[in-house]
């Protein structure tokens, strides 16, 4: 059980061109894939957010883990955060999570290989064997533009979504093909008008499942206000409607539904403010930050203690993330909302083998085999390294992209 390697893989793969607060997804999203070799011959895999400089503290960290138990997840922890700098270092304690958080998965992944237990069991145990995903709209052009004319695209297999009409169509294609029973609109697009008529559309269209809308901070403590009122009884929760801890708590006081956050509440620092001022009742969590899989179920078991809601944030992600997030969500009995998944918009580029996971009746069935329950598929691994090593891309920029298209656009928020 002792760590012999870890093998950084940065990724890149196939991404519609989706519409937030920030500007458009480019044509490729980054991920970093990490292989934990242990004695015998396991693998532990992990994945995590990507770009060069992930990468390289990934790699960075490596002499510091190798030669330790993959069960002493503690000291795993404790050298990446030496190796990283610690608190007198360059990075944030975030930064660092981010980089244990993709070891962590890695190495509950060996565990469960090493004990023949999938990794939901090594959590405490599931508390359900089906975990709810909800549909993840967004606006989105036709395909990804030729040319500067954000007009001239030759249209993917999703088609355009700029309108009420376009998101229900979207949000027919997705339930329809994945069953889901709840559903998220990322919003901060458009004037909230318009954003409020295409929430409004989906309910009359879909009248039993629950909504929410997320602008991603975009709007100003009166639109918040506003626009929860107009949707009063309309949504499930709010998600983050305007920026920080202080202005989440400004709206939850005018306003009767929950509201949800992942961006004003990231770490475990934040939150003591949050709750005692009431910010947000529900907390988004999300392994991939919040320090993998067993801080995970801490943070829910602590939002629990402070009668917050838990549910779960997604970024675009890969089958390795599926994984996780459904082993972590099956364990977490405080999790009581369907969670968010970008896996849908992945088209088919996965690095892990198909038919351990899949949206059927809008929920992932908890896999029964040991560890994450899925296979590396190493010739699409090489592929879609390829991919990343010959786009000669390194950070995600939503904004920049956007800028491509329209040289005047600004990201800075808030907008309406
Ligand atoms: O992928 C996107 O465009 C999302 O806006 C993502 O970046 C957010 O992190 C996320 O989905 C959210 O819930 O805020
Ligand atoms: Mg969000």
């Amino acid at each position: 059980m002792i760590i012999r390697d870890l093998v950084v893989t940065p990724i890149a793969f196939s991404d519609p061109p989706l519409l937030n607060a920030d500007g458009v997804h480019e044509p490729l999203a980054l991920r970093t894939i990490v292989q934990l070799v242990v004695d015998g011959g396991v693998i532990g895999l992990g994945e995590g957010g990507g770009g060069a400089a992930v990468a390289a503290r990934v790699e960075q960290v490596r002499r510091a883990v190798v030669g330790l138990s993959v069960f002493d997840l503690n000291g795993i922890e404790a050298a990446v955060d030496a190796e990283l700098g610690g608190d007198d270092g360059p990075l944030s304690r975030r930064e660092r999570r981010v980089v244990y958080s993709m070891l962590d998965v890695a190495a509950h992944d060996a565990q469960g290989k090493l004990t023949g237990l999938p990794v939901a069991e090594l959590l405490g145990g599931r508390v359900r064997d089906r975990v709810p995903y909800s549909a993840y709209l967004f606006y989105k052009w036709a395909g990804h533009p030729r040319s500067a004319d954000v007009d001239d695209a030759e249209p993917d297999t999703w088609g355009a979504a700029l309108d009420a009409a376009g998101i229900v169509d979207q949000a027919r294609a997705l339930v329809d093909r994945y069953g889901f029973g709840s559903i998220k609109l990322k919003g901060g697009v458009f004037p909230p008008a318009e954003e409020i008529a295409a929430v409004r559309a989906l309910r009359e269209a879909f009248p039993g499942l629950p909504l929410r809308i997320d602008p991603n901070g975009a709007w100003t403590h009166e639109t918040a206000v506003r626009v929860a009122r107009e949707l009063d009884g309309v949504l499930e929760y709010l998600e983050d409607p305007v920026l920080g801890i202080d202005g989440m708590a400004a709206v939850a006081r005018e306003v009767s539904q929950p509201l949800a956050t992942n961006m004003c509440v990231v770490s475990f620092e934040q939150l003591a403010e949050a709750f005692s001022k009431d910010a947000v009742q529900i907390v988004l969590s999300d392994h991939h930050y919040w320090g993998g899989l067993r801080h995970t179920r801490e943070l829910a078991a602590i939002c629990g203690h402070w009668g917050v809601g838990v549910s779960m944030h997604s970024n675009s992600h890969l089958g390795i993330s599926l994984a996780a997030m459904t082993h972590v969500a099956a364990a977490t009995p405080e999790l009581t909302y369907a969670c968010d998944t970008h896996y849908p918009w992945n088209g088919a580029e996965d690095v892990v083998r198909s038919g351990a996971l899949e949206i059927t009746g809008g929920a992932v069935t908890v896999p029964d085999a040991p560890g994450l329950g899925v296979v590396l598929d190493e010739a699409a691994l090489e592929r879609q390294h390829r991919v990343y090593v010959d786009s000669g891309r390194s950070v995600r920029d939503d904004a920049g992209y956007m800028r491509c298209f329209d040289p005047t656009y600004s990201s800075a928020l808030p907008r309406y």
